[in-house]
């Protein structure tokens, strides 16, 4: 019988400004993640990944709170835990987070076996510095990264490679689950698939079990995720397996998503390149009905101002007032209208 690595219900997190205004990020998230599984998080900048990302961590610190829903971790539910508890239960060992940018935030004195050290300290102090070093050899040798990397500082790093360590070292304590936000992002195309590359030698070789790969360039998760989920303006508003996803999107915003990438990736051909009109709503103050309505051209008056729920169709999740068929009409008298598919 499968478990469920990750379990989030309704999940609302908002960001308290200086202004005393709520910025809604977050707003009524649900999902699971199956252990063993892999799961891929796509959005425009600013539908609310990262703040998923964060509020999954329990890290809730000014401006972040948590408002309602609940977040289990292997079947403990997180919000319950203290801080300490957290830290030592949880974070690590049972999940690991790569922030945005990770790469970046070494500190640039200490030379990346302090960094692996450190995490030991903490959460196994019986380990001798020799062993540690052995440990941290082993593994970098395992993950085809050169030992020479553990005497090297930070700076001394290229980007891939600065990328490929941070993401050795958040795995060091073989968390269950891995969660990693934009990991590819700001690196050339060969560092990005060694990054993948790397991702694949982890889940291979059981040092991670299920992971949680965030980006805003959906066809990138097709190599590495077993299902894709959809974000825009604080809501999931499609998910499927990473096939239906990018080969045959039904939510109109997945569709343009997959119709405004740049780079096809291997394995696809883009159709005619066309940005998404308009911008994504303010989430200080979301509209009543469906938050794309006003960028979606087949939004009708019910659209904008009527509830909408997500529903299941042919084992994907969406939500959208119209059936799978009609969406599917439309996008077939628009062929060629911004679509991806197989070569
Ligand atoms: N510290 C903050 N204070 C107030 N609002 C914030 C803060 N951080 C993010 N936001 C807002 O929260 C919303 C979601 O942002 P978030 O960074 O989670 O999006 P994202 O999808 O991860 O985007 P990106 O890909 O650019 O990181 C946006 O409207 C953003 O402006």
């Amino acid at each position: 019988m499968s478990t469920n690595i990750l379990e989030v219900k309704g999940l609302k997190t908002y960001y308290r400004t200086r202004l005393k205004e709520n910025v809604y990020a977050v707003d009524g998230v649900d999902f699971v993640l199956e252990d063993g599984k892999t799961l891929g998080i796509a959005g425009e900048s600013g539908s609310g990944k990262s703040t998923l990302a964060l509020s999954l961590m329990g890290f809730y610190f000014p401006p972040l709170h948590y408002k309602s829903g609940s977040i289990h971790i292997n079947g403990t539910d997180i919000m319950k835990l203290s801080k300490n508890q957290l830290r030592s239960q949880i974070l690590g060992r049972e999940i690991a987070y790569i922030p945005q940018a990770a790469m970046n935030a070494l500190n640039p004195t200490l030379k990346i076996i302090r960094f692996i050290e450190d995490i030991m300290k903490v959460h196994k102090p019986e380990l001798s510095k020799k062993q540690v070093w052995d440990m941290a050899a082993e593994r970098f040798q395992t993950l085809n990264l050169s030992t020479k990397v553990l005497t090297s500082y930070p700076n001394e790093l290229s980007g891939g490679m600065k990328q490929r360590t941070v993401i050795a070292i958040s795995t060091i304590l073989n968390p269950k689950v891995l969660i990693a936000d934009e990991p590819t992002s700001a690196l050339d195309v060969t560092s990005q698939k060694a990054v993948i590359k790397l991702m694949k030698d982890l889940l291979d070789k059981q040092f991670i079990r299920s992971l949680v790969f965030i980006t805003h360039e959906l066809p990138l998760l097709y190599h590495v995720t077993d299902e894709i989920v959809v974000m825009y303006a604080g809501e999931i508003v499609e998910r499927g397996t990473a096939h239906q996803m990018i080969f045959d999107p039904i939510h109109p915003y997945t569709k343009k998503l997959m119709g405004s990438i740049i780079v096809p990736e291997e394995g696809m051909k883009g159709h005619k390149l066309e940005a998404i009109p308009g911008a994504p709503p303010n989430l200080k103050k979301v509209p009543p009905g469906c938050r794309f309505a006003d960028r979606c051209s087949y939004a009708t008056k019910d659209c904008k101002e009527g509830k909408v729920e997500s529903r299941t169709a042919e084992g994907r999740l969406y939500r959208c007032i119209f059936d799978t068929q009609t969406l599917r009409e439309w996008y077939r008298k628009e062929q060629g209208d911004g679509g991806v598919v197989a070569q």
